[in-house]
């Protein structure tokens, strides 16, 4: 295949100083990788079996998870495996592409900028994600009405989303009721169309090598309520635990949930959106497909912990953050000042 037409960013070509300047590397001490460990595993399907014995004690186990992880996995979550396996095949086939043409991809009607590679802010090695993504607000998909051109990666999308936001919509109305919270809320605020898909390729890495601790994906806790994962066998997947990293051992069978910023802060801290990264990988690539469960931007996230913010507001700061200082800041930046009020407004917010 010709250089020009390999599906691959050229992360090693373009980030080649970084890559191989050594003195300037200044690496911040690591937390400790322990062992890979299997995710709390919770089996749906107790849910509905007309025993109530046991559906509480399945939404016991969501809500402890949540508050002693941020992270789980589940079975028999409802969404047929031809709908994953469907929407896997037409994410392997996009990212198939030669790298110019997804730069440009124009079947679809995504906005500009939803395809990433790399990190464009990195100045040393350690803030470069080898990696690449389609981060597709579903607005865009709906937007374009069905199917308009006669796209099935769209159409695709379009299906995996309805399947997950159901399974979101489930997971956090439990986590809402388990901290005496109204489930109706997510109803009204968590639109089909308020949500995103962001489909994830993490290319072979040779620089593994010369740099062992090279990353896929930077360290970072989602910016959502829930998020829903499908990943694939190859691993990579880390988050932190109790001080440590700890490597997600992959179950075929399962989809990863995990709580993001806005469900913490507006369970008062009760639920944990928990730092997670994903190492590169020397000999093999990657797929994942993250389904984060949203608000729309005027939502107000009402907190003892924070400030009152709009998703919107929140979004913006991240944004900020990372033209700044090259990563975001997340959650910590709408900290209630000791003796402070959670109801005053941010500067120039709501
Ligand atoms: O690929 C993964 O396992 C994680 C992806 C992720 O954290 C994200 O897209 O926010
Ligand atoms: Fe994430």
């Amino acid at each position: 295949m010709a250089a020009r037409e390999s599906p691959d960013p050229p992360l090693e070509i373009t980030y080649k100083n970084l890559i191989s300047g050594t003195t300037q590397n200044y690496r911040r001490p690591e937390l400790p990788v322990v062992e890979e460990c299997e995710l709390p595993l919770i089996d749906l399907k107790e849910l509905d079996l007309g025993d109530s014995e046991k559906n509480l004690a399945c939404k016991k186990l969501i809500a402890e998870a949540s508050r002693e992880w941020g992270f789980f996995q589940v079975i028999n979550h409802g969404i047929p495996s031809h709908v994953l396996e469907i929407m896997r095949a037409e994410q392997v086939k996009l990212f198939e592409k030669p790298f110019e043409e997804k730069k440009t991809y124009k079947d679809l009607n995504f906005s500009a900028g939803s395809y990433r590679w790399g990190t464009p802010s990195a100045t040393n090695v350690n803030q470069l994600s080898w990696s690449e993504a389609f981060h597709v607000p579903l607005s865009d998909i709906l937007a374009s009405g069905p199917n308009i051109h006669n796209n099935t990666l769209s159409s695709t999308m379009e299906q995996f989303a309805a399947r997950v936001s159901e399974l979101a919509k489930k997971l956090a109305g439990i986590l809402a009721e388990e901290i005496g919270k109204k489930t109706g809320f997510f109803e009204e605020t968590c639109l089909p169309s308020s949500c995103y898909i962001r489909l994830n390729r993490y290319p072979v890495c040779p620089v593994v090598v010369q740099h062992p601790q090279m990353l896929g994906i930077m360290p970072h806790t989602d910016s959502d309520f829930v998020t829903v994962l499908q990943q694939d066998g190859i691993g990579g997947l880390q988050l932190v635990k109790d001080g440590n990293w700890i490597a997600v051992k992959p179950n075929p069978h399962a989809l990863i949930i995990n709580i993001g910023d806005l469900f913490q802060a507006w369970s008062n801290d009760v639920y944990k959106s928990v730092e997670h990264r994903v190492v590169a990988n020397a000999e093999k690539e990657r797929f994942s497909a993250a389904y984060f469960y949203c608000p729309s931007k005027d939502t107000v996230i009402e907190s003892d912990v924070y400030k009152r913010f709009s998703f919107g507001e929140f979004k913006k700061q991240v944004e900020d953050d990372v033209q700044t200082f090259g990563h975001k800041i997340g959650l910590s930046r709408f900290l209630v000042p000791p003796g402070g009020s959670s109801s005053s407004s941010l500067s120039g917010g709501l």
